[in-house]
């Protein structure tokens, strides 16, 4: 059944359309990228999703549900999750509290935020760091950790908030490549595993072409092409964006312009 019904989405801030009739579906367990060169209107369809931005026309189904005028907490609260960046000052609070306190603050027991963090929700979180290899480092501050193992507490934090669809805003950013590729791995196996649906943004092509199942492709504003890696690769609009476009920042490896 589709998760995500994305249809005819569009935004425009002054006389620039970021988004232009944008549509797409996504299904539950599915890995799905938007990619396109920069200012394309990806960030702005992506928060569109999110309940960050509030599209000026078109409409936002989760599960057939009209999300569109949802703010971003009662999507939380209808399982639109989102990765964030561990923010700063949970740095010298251990791995566990940090997912501990992503646990509280879903069952909104946020008068209890700061109290006893240490204590409550601690199994839950044990087994969500389990699931992303981190159960080891439960103890150790987040300071301590690799940029890569940071990486993996972000998305145990993601998945305390029981999402059906995880929204991933250039996941891998920072990261060498080998990590990028033990990320996604593990992104979509839990993802295929627990039937959740991913919808992220990337530059980096070897991590699209490597770990989307389908790939959407927008250019100023509009889709270009929606297709598996394969298909996107071959396109030839899609090469012409990204070979022949003055915007683009970095042309896709992979993308020869043979
Ligand atoms: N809040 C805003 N106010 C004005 N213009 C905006 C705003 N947000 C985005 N834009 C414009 O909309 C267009 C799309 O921007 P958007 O950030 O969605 O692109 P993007 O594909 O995410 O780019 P990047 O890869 O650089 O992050 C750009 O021309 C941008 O300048």
């Amino acid at each position: 059944m589709t998760l995500l019904s994305v249809q005819h989405l569009g935004k425009s801030f002054g006389g620039v359309a970021a988004a232009r009739d944008v549509s797409f579906t996504l299904q539950r367990g599915e890995m799905l990228a938007i990619i396109g060169p920069n200012g394309a209107g990806k960030s702005t369809v992506f928060n569109m999703v999110g309940g960050q931005l509030r599209p000026d026309r078109g409409t936002v189904l989760l599960d057939g549900r009209n999300i569109t005028a949802a703010s971003p907490q009662m999507r939380f609260r209808l399982g639109v999750g989102r990765t964030f960046q561990v923010a700063q000052t949970f740095l010298s609070m251990s791995v566990a509290e940090n997912v501990q306190m992503a646990l509280v603050s879903r069952r909104r027991e946020s008068g209890a935020l700061w109290s006893p963090a240490r204590s409550r929700c601690r199994d839950e979180a044990v087994t969500l760091l389990e699931r992303v290899g981190m159960a080891d480092a439960a103890d150790h501050p987040c300071s301590a950790l690799a940029y890569g193992d940071v990486k993996r507490v972000e998305l145990a934090i993601a998945l305390a908030g029981h999402p059906k669809l995880l929204l991933m805003d250039e996941p891998t950013a920072g990261m060498a490549a080998r990590e990028r590729a033990d990320l996604m791995d593990l992104t979509a196996s839990i993802a295929d595993a627990e039937g959740i649906g991913v919808l992220f943004t990337e530059h980096d092509m070897d991590v699209v072409f490597g770990h989307a199942e389908r790939v959407i492709v927008l250019v100023r504003g509009q889709t270009i092409a929606t297709g598996s890696p394969e298909d996107i690769r071959q396109d030839p609009d899609v090469r012409r964006a990204y070979l022949g476009d003055e915007h683009a920042l970095e042309k896709p490896k992979g993308m020869d312009s043979a």
